[in-house]
């Protein structure tokens, strides 16, 4: 018979063995089926002939029934190919006696277990991810308000709102629209800290914004990706920003790996982010997200625009992840029944006010204790939001008086509606896996995702006694956790070196070991994990191993590297625009070059050949500039997103961004003026030709900064519009259409700032400056053949091009720090 119950694989410094304890019984019978999982990954089914050496004490556990819970476990993974709770249970123990590792859920990562789509299904472990501590979070009278369109008043968007979201569970966050949902998620997340009142405590202590920002994380809605990196390269990115580079290379693609594999994107580790599913790309975000094992997770509306199985998939996985002690938050808008109930804890807000705190199952009695009957067949989730939309009456002060009452506490308490409570607290605390160290005791380097077969609470329910017994048996004895810990050190499993962040260093005022590492000095078993927990969030800047001065788990350097690189590839790899680019460069330079072919020394042509030079001028502004106005919104996007969730810094983007696409700009710009200028027989002179080719590429360098700018500080559509509107002075100030000496005095000096002047200017002077000889002259009569009177009649025989080169390296350099503190206003008008 087949059946997954048994982990050979070898982990840390006890590798002989490692057996997975089904929750629901911890040995295994005689007969029982069971599945090894070998060093290799590989599983092999086999049935036992004799019992499974584990501990002593579960041969107190009725035999017959452990049997049969594990005889029906194993139909059920045969069944669904996955893993329930029952199965994989949640226990950590080590057994050195007889040299067995007992592992907390964990299930070989198999193939087996995935969906046809690629999701996974069953029990899967991240037994690589760096140890956080687990974050409970209160708020306690949150009120926010913002200022009231035209008007002078202030519009109060949540009124006093309290509540508590604690680890390991998952909340959704409900309410009609504009009930302030998303705004009091991004209280929470601390992306808005302006006109609030109110106070956050994280773990019961007054929010540390700084150090809170680094332990959560917010997915967005809309997944922005960028767009051109495979999945792999996408996780990779995110893993040599956020572990730093005192992790090896190979142990942060082990960690990658694992994410992939457990959130179901192995197969898809070489697609495109662009060509993704809804559902995939959704994934995608909380896999890069997962890579430093964030304690706290927020969602918006993480289930929007995906189809109900996707839905239910992903709010399964969320699930999972709380269940490793995670705290997930998700504001939702119409979830199904089924979905529903997938969440553990509900904050219900209508008009800025909570209606309704605590657990999902509690709503309906709560409701009904008021006088609203959810009718029979009716979805809850929707009957509640009739309600608090007035559907049913003007409920909204009625619940709000009930929530003030505290009339809905007893329906907060985590217990509420299991049989048996106590049994059900062991079972959270004991599979509360974020910090715990796996088997070997290492403080780092265990976080489990328990992926829950979709029939699995109420198999769990079903088996809440037995689950006591068998938490109660499979607790470590206190030699056994104490030896266990003794044997610790804070090296990470396959001997990869932790970040320093993530390192158990604490304080000695803590009682906890000094700086020492955790499970050392006197601290064992999960004293040692508490250690390691309270320390994180200690408020004591030095009780905490910070990686640099910024904060961030890389430096600044390192940042702007690993930004480069990503940067430089996704322009490679956009074929649509870097390749449409520079072949619109080269078609484009050799159609001008065919209509004024030959022009460059012929005097009679003299005016047409200056129109040519001043077309250069105007296609490199145009072909610099809207391709960043256009691209940039979405590339802030993500930066937004990868900043506000601690990745790096806004400097080391800024910096990337600005040297990634210069290259380009150059070449593209270089190519175009160098096909025009031959075809247009411009003079063969070395120095004229690098002077002309200079000023251009100048000139795009200033037209790309102004679409940075205003790429930056504008949406797309006003983008598009504001840069050529924006151009069109610079150009009519060039000293082209109207000479330089007509412009009346009170506008001349729109033409010092008009940088199409500088570069116009510099590249007529590469042409015809410098005492050029007289031109050719095949007409009877040819009024300009000598150079210098046609810059005369041009107002330009006095400019210098060092000059023109200068201003316009001035104002490429102050519009990019322009842009930049754009940039920064953006992020603060975000908060
Ligand atoms: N900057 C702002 N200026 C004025 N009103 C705002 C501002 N931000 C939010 N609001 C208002 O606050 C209310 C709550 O907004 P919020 O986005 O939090 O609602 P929500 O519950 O998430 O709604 P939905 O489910 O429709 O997304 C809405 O009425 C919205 O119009």
């Amino acid at each position: 018979m087949d059946v997954p119950l048994m982990d050979t694989s070898a982990k840390g410094s006890n590798p002989s063995a490692a057996i997975i304890v089904p929750a629901g019984g911890a040995t295994v019978p005689q007969n029982q089926a069971v599945l090894y999982k070998s060093s290799n990954n590989s599983t092999t089914i086999s049935s036992t002939s004799e019992p499974v050496p584990l501990l002593n004490q579960l041969q107190a556990l009725p035999l017959q029934k452990m049997s049969n819970d594990l005889k029906q476990c194993n139909t059920q993974n045969i069944n669904h190919g996955s893993q329930s709770n029952l199965c994989n249970g949640g226990v950590s123990v080590s057994n050195n006696h007889n040299n067995a590792q007992v592992l907390a859920p964990k299930i070989p990562n198999s193939n087996s277990n995935s969906s046809p789509n690629g999701q996974k299904k069953g029990t899967i472990s991240l037994s690589h991810l760096p140890q956080r501590p687990p974050v409970d979070i209160e708020f306690c009278n949150i009120s926010y308000s913002v200022a009231d369109g035209h008007t002078r008043g202030f519009k109060t968007i949540l009124k006093s709102v309290s509540g508590k979201f604690r680890n390991g569970e998952i909340t959704a966050i409900m309410g009609p629209s504009g009930a302030g949902k998303s705004t009091l998620m991004n209280i929470l997340a601390g992306y808005k800290t302006s006109q609030l009142s109110g106070s956050v405590l994280i773990n019961s202590k007054e929010r540390n914004l700084r150090r809170f920002r680094k332990l959560s994380c917010y997915i967005m809605q809309d997944d922005v990706l960028i767009s051109n990196l495979t999945v792999h390269e996408a996780m990779m990115v995110a893993a040599n920003l956020k572990l730093g580079k005192n992790m090896i290379t190979y142990a942060k693609r082990v960690v990658v790996e694992e994410i992939l594999e457990t959130i179901g994107l192995k197969e898809s580790v070489n697609t495109l982010t662009c060509n993704l599913s809804g559902g995939q790309r959704k994934r995608l975000s909380i896999a890069l997200e997962l890579v430093n094992n964030p304690p706290v997770m927020f969602f918006d509306e993480p289930t929007s625009g995906l189809d109900s199985s996707t839905c239910f998939q992903l709010i399964s996985l969320l699930r999972s992840l709380a269940r490793g002690g995670r705290t997930i938050v998700c504001t939702i808008h119409q979830p199904s029944a089924r979905l529903f109930e997938k969440f553990d804890h509900l904050y219900l807000l209508a008009q800025g006010q909570c209606v309704y705190e605590g657990r999902v199952r509690g709503l309906v009695p709560y409701l009904s204790s008021l006088g609203y009957e959810c009718p029979s067949y009716h979805n809850p989730a929707d009957y509640v939001l009739e309600v608090a939309s007035g559907e049913y009456g003007e409920a909204v002060p009625k619940l709000v008086d009930a929530v003030k009452s505290g009339a809905c506490k007893k329906y907060a308490h985590k217990d509420y509606g299991h049989s048996n409570h106590h049994n059900n607290h062991k079972a959270s605390t004991t599979i509360n896996d974020i910090a715990k160290g796996h088997g070997n005791g290492n403080c780092s380097a265990a976080a489990t995702i328990s992926l829950e077969d979709e029939k699995t609470p109420a198999k769990y329910a079903q088996h809440d006694d037995l689950v006591d017994e068998e938490l109660t048996a499979l607790k470590p004895p206190k030699t056994l956790e104490a030896q266990q810990s003794q044997n610790s050190d804070c090296s990470v499993n396959i001997n990869m070196p932790i970040a320093n962040d993530d390192s158990c260093s604490f304080s000695s005022s803590k009682g906890a070991g000094g700086s020492a590492p955790c499970g050392v000095g006197g601290v064992v078993g999960t004293n040692a994990v508490a250690g390691c927990m309270t320390s994180l969030l200690d408020s004591h800047e030095s009780v905490i191993t910070l990686p640099n001065k910024t904060g961030f788990p890389t430096s600044g350097w390192t940042q702007f590297w690993i930004l480069l690189k990503r940067s430089f590839r996704t322009i490679m790899r956009d074929r649509m625009l870097t390749h449409m680019r520079l072949a619109s460069h080269i078609i484009v330079g050799a159609i001008i070059g065919m209509i004024y072919y030959d022009v460059g020394n012929e005097a009679s042509k003299i005016m047409s050949n200056a129109g040519c030079i001043f077309f250069v001028s105007l296609f490199t502004t145009f072909t610099a500039m809207m391709p960043t106005i256009l691209t940039f919104p979405t590339e802030m996007s993500v930066f937004v997103r990868e900043h506000l969730n601690y990745w790096y810094s806004l400097k080391a983007f800024y910096f990337a961004k600005t040297i990634a696409d210069m290259p380009f700009q150059i070449v593209f710009s270089s190519v175009y003026v160098l096909v025009v200028y031959y075809l247009t027989s411009q003079p063969m002179e070395l120095e004229r030709i690098s002077m002309f080719v200079l000023i251009c590429v100048l000139n795009s360098l200033v037209a790309q900064s102004l679409g940075l700018l205003i790429g930056a500080g504008m949406n797309i559509e006003t983008g598009v519009f504001l840069g050529p509107v924006t151009t069109i002075p610079t150009i009519l100030f060039s000293g082209f259409f109207v000479n330089f000496d007509t412009i009346p005095g009170y506008l001349q000096w729109v033409t010092y700032v008009s940088y199409v002047r500088y570069g116009f200017e510099g590249a007529m002077v590469a042409i015809y400056g410098m005492d050029r000889a007289k031109m050719e002259c095949n007409q009877m009569y040819c009024h300009y053949r000598v150079p210098k009177k046609f810059l005369e009649e041009m107002s330009m025989d006095n400019a210098l091009f060092w000059v023109d080169a200068v201003a316009l390296i001035g104002i490429f350099f102050a519009l990019r720090i322009i842009a930049y503190f754009v940039l920064r206003w953006k992020l603060h008008m975000i908060r």
